[in-house]
């Protein structure tokens, strides 16, 4: 099979061998990878494979203890406020102040990002997420549905060129992870971003990412479009690719010794 010809779209986010390690663990061993501008790249691992880990190095909450970050060709840590200002993130994980009614949180961010029309955007995203009718409610008592597709209206309000999506779908029911999964497609391509997206859900992955990034113990053990992953495979399908890699560390079967 030929080699894929070389990505020559902007790379707007990038590791160089990113090194981090707790107490002599290597969560993150030389892990190197770029995204490219309207690219949708997955990072996909086992429990402990590294993932959060790359995400906070790469938001800055973590610092690395090896390797170099870039995002829009600057290095991400002497240039950090003009690189937030074109990105965002969501997580699952993380919650807006639960004190605040909706509006009021998209409110304090759109305030924080700057936009001219706060209310006229905030209106558009919610209509977009289909959560209208969670504007007056207290932030604290959403479903993690409910407070999922709020966090995504925040990492869109800003209309970042970058985006970091750590499990989106992750508490979703299917009806509405398909939605957003749609959304996220949609805004995506209308606008031309780049976004680096995890999940456990290989459904996911496989209607939102053009390209994915396998990791094992802090290493790349294997990536390219889920098509392909699954064809050099010895497995079925990309969640039986993943099940290999979570067990074995490794994609390909061995050879069967010849006798
Ligand atoms: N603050 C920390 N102190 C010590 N070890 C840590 C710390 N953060 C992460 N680790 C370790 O680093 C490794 C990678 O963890 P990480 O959270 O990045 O994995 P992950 O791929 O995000 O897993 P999950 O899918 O469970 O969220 C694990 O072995 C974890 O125990």
């Amino acid at each position: 099979m030929s080699a894929a010809p070389p990505d020559t779209r902007e790379v707007i986010l990038e590791a160089r061998e990113l090194t981090r390690e707790f107490d002599g663990v290597k969560a993150l061993d030389r892990f190197s990878f770029k995204l490219h501008r309207g690219e949708v790249l997955g990072l996909l691992g086992a429990n402990g494979a590294g993932k959060t880990t790359a995400m906070n190095c790469l938001l800055g909450l973590t610092l690395p203890t090896g390797g170099d970050l870039f995002a829009f060709g600057l290095p991400l840590h002497q240039h950090r406020i003009k690189i937030l200002q074109r990105s965002n993130f969501s997580s699952a994980y993380t919650a807006l102040p639960g004190n605040l009614l909706v509006r009021q949180n998209l409110i304090v961010f759109a305030r924080i990002y700057g936009l001219k029309e706060p209310k006229k955007k905030i209106a558009e995203l919610m209509e977009l997420l289909e959560i209208t009718h969670l504007a007056d409610r207290v932030t604290g008592q959403l479903s993690a549905g409910e407070s999922t597709r709020v966090n995504l209206v925040k990492a869109f309000l800003n209309d970042p060129e970058l985006l970091m999506l750590d499990e989106p779908t992750a508490s979703l029911d299917p009806d509405i992870a398909d939605k957003v999964r749609k959304v996220v497609r949609k805004v995506q391509k209308e606008r031309n971003i780049g976004i680096l997206y995890t999940s456990h859900n290989m459904r996911d992955i496989e209607e939102v990412c053009d390209r994915v990034i396998f990791l094992h113990k802090g290493k790349i053990v294997c990536e390219g479009t889920p098509t392909d992953i699954v064809a050099q495979s010895s497995s079925a399908t990309l969640e039986d690719v993943f099940i290999k890699i979570a067990r074995d560390g490794e994609v390909i079967d061995e050879p069967a010794k010849q006798p």
